[in-house]
């Protein structure tokens, strides 16, 4: 009797174990299940929340973006243009093929392979300018179907550097062969390091500067950071080291980003003038179809993105997209973008104007364009 009571929990116990193992089993195989399908990457999270916490852009975007970026691009969003799908079609066919293939190898030597396309260093940067119309454009690049985008501003060659190109190729969504991988961070352009660091990552990195007329720049920034600190002190009192002499204060950000040329002068050094695209911050609101075709061709992207893409939104005051990346509705860019401008007195504006004038003439014969500020 003692000993079949004994037989019973043995058996019971081995029973458990069984159980136990199996379970095991069954965690170790969804794990790895998740982590070859792609949803283990290391995600940098801090990143994430100092995106949010820039308020430059609307959150919520940001959240489907940083989604969208984790699911590599193989299909088209629903009602393309033909000539969008055709171009589809070839990527998606060409897919078969290149999972047969190798992983591909990066320049840099170090394989980052996946069973959906690999994580690439940016090809291209939007680099600047703050307020000049960075988001907008980085938008209307992303209708492209051949641009892949990293939604939020991930800051790497001015505040993350330490973290190492690794963390930095990790953050890029997943491309296939013949897409461009993009980010922008408008303050690269203004940071002295900035263009070292993006050439000891690769010196033929396109680089494109969204430019803007530097008095009007001033008060979008001025304006911006007036939304975040009601407090703020007047723009004039910023702007003017002392409103008798109307000696304009440089050491103030928002006077001192407009200065185009000598934040040119520093990328220069590292980069030939034809690595440059500058876009106009006022065409590219005037006429969105034409700068992109500028855009574009610096790309070496067929020209997809054209007139048809955008509507001049009334209420808005702006282009918006008939139809964005990964949705089929009209959209236009956030209530922080193309928000109205408190008055500024008419002979501070004037005098920044006269401040600038050297400045626009030096930046148009580096640029070997007249942007017509003054
Ligand atoms: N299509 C469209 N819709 C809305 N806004 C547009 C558009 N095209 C250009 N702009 C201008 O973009 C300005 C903001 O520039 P950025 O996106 O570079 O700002 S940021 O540096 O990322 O904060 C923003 O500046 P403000 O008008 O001062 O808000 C806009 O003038």
């Amino acid at each position: 009797m003692g000993c079949s009571g004994c037989r019973v929990r043995l058996n019971f116990g081995k029973a458990l174990s069984r159980v136990s193992v199996f379970l095991t089993m069954v965690l170790i195989f969804t794990y790895f299940f998740y982590c070859l399908t792609g949803f283990c990457d290391s995600v940098p999270r801090t990143l994430y929340s100092q995106g949010a916490l820039e308020g430059d852009y609307d959150t919520l975007d940001d959240r489907r973006r940083i989604l969208e970026e984790r699911r590599p691009r193989l299909f088209p969003p629903r009602n393309r243009s033909a000539s969008a799908d055709a171009q589809q079609v070839d990527a998606a066919g060409g897919l078969a093929q290149r999972m047969l293939e190798p992983e591909g190898t990066p320049s840099n030597g170090i394989p980052v392979s996946n069973t959906f396309g690999t994580k690439r260093f940016p090809q291209a940067i939007i680099i600047g300018v703050k307020k000049g119309g960075t988001r907008a454009l980085l938008e209307f690049l992303r209708v492209h179907p051949d641009v892949r985008a990293f939604g939020a501003e991930p800051h790497f060659f001015d505040r993350f550097y330490d973290k190492g190109l690794e963390w930095y190729r990790n953050l890029m969504p997943r491309t296939l062969d013949g897409q461009i991988t993009m980010e922008k961070t408008p303050s690269y352009f203004v940071t002295k390091e900035a263009p070292g660091r993006v050439c000891t990552m690769n010196c033929q990195t396109k680089l494109i500067v969204v430019v803007r007329d530097p008095v009007t720049r001033a008060v979008s920034d001025y304006t911006q950071t007036l939304s975040k600190n009601p407090g703020l002190p007047s723009f004039q009192s910023l702007a003017l080291k002392n409103s008798s002499t109307g000696l304009v204060d440089t050491t103030w950000s928002a006077v001192r980003i407009g200065l185009y040329a000598k934040h040119l002068e520093n990328w220069l050094q590292h980069f030939p003038l034809s690595h440059f695209l500058f876009v106009s911050g006022e065409r590219l609101v005037s006429d969105p179809a034409g700068e992109m075709g500028r855009v574009q061709d610096f790309l070496g992207l067929k020209r997809v993105v054209s007139d048809k893409h955008f509507y001049f939104n009334q209420t808005k005051g702006f282009p918006c997209l008939k139809k964005p990346e990964g949705s089929s509705r009209p959209r236009c860019l956030g209530k922080s973008k193309g928000r109205p401008h408190p008055q500024i007195p008419s002979e501070v504006l004037q005098r920044l104007r006269d401040f600038y004038r050297p400045f626009n003439h030096r930046f148009y014969q580096m640029s070997g364009q007249d942007f017509g500020w003054d």
